[in-house]
């Protein structure tokens, strides 16, 4: 497997607490990778690392070979590694295309001007906004904001798409929209990490998932292998004594 990233023994202390545990994985070209696992166990954290949103207290992280541990958030971002928040960060003022637009002017292939522009409305168009660019973001309803989120990742052009918890406070109608759109990402060949609780989402789109639990990968394997697995099973269910 020729790794477009890859983490080793990255570890993230807050003061006592060991938030993320020597974590090790690789994520292939063109793969789906699944970060699951019981709330609080380290997986937006793990995202934080991998974007320098917040730094490594140690380990590495590659891009294609090259360490990005340690770098600046905005030259992370360069050198292709866009993600979504939780909580959807649009810039209010700005309208919906100018927010995506955004994305490609400090993305990966920084794009500036009409061709900004027309990355930003292919971009629209994909996630389902065609013609909505003028709206301003607050018009929006809460699916639309994320899609507006997953354009701008989308228009930098990135080499690595971090989703976190993309698919979560949606009805279940746009919840299978949601999926929808990932699943077209994916079959476009993207490289993805997925943070994800809801299950089904996990099934239907991984291709491989890393499990963690207080910080710690634990499984790793297919979603059907590691969903199968009685020290999963364990830390979903909060038996960790058991
Ligand atoms: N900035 C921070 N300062 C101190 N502790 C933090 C900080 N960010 C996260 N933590 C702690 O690190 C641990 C891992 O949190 P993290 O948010 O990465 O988990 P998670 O798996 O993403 O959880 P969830 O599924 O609930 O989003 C938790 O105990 C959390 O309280």
């Amino acid at each position: 497997m020729s790794a477009v990233l890859s983490l080793r023994g990255v570890t993230k202390r807050f003061g006592g607490l060991v938030a993320v545990n020597a974590m090790d994985f690789d994520v292939a070209e063109h793969e789906v990778l699944g970060l699951i696992g019981p709330n609080g166990s380290g997986k937006s954290t793990t995202l934080n690392l991998i974007s320098g949103a917040l730094p490594v207290t140690s380990g590495a992280i590659a891009l294609r070979g090259s360490p990005i541990t340690q770098l600046p958030a905005q030259d992370i971002a360069r050198r292709g590694i866009a993600r979504t928040f939780q909580l959807v960060r649009l810039l209010p003022s700005m309208s919906v295309l100018e927010n995506v637009m955004a994305g490609a002017v400090f993305g990966h292939r920084r794009r500036w001007g009409y061709e900004a522009e027309a990355v930003a409305q292919t971009m629209l168009e994909q996630v389902g906004l065609a013609g909505r660019g003028h709206m301003a973001v607050g018009q929006l309803t809460y699916i639309d904001t994320k899609r507006v989120e997953l354009a701008r990742v989308l228009a930098g052009e990135p080499r690595v798409v971090l989703l976190d918890e993309w698919l979560a406070g949606l009805n279940p109608t746009e919840l299978e929209e949601g999926v929808a759109l990932i699943r077209a990402l994916r079959d476009e060949g993207r490289t993805i990490i997925l943070v994800e609780h809801v299950m089904d989402a996990i099934r239907s789109l991984c291709d491989r998932c890393v499990v963690m639990a207080s910080g710690t990968k634990i499984a790793e394997g297919t979603p059907a292998e590691v969903l199968a697995d009685p020290e999963v099973i364990r830390a979903y269910l909060g038996d960790d004594d058991a």
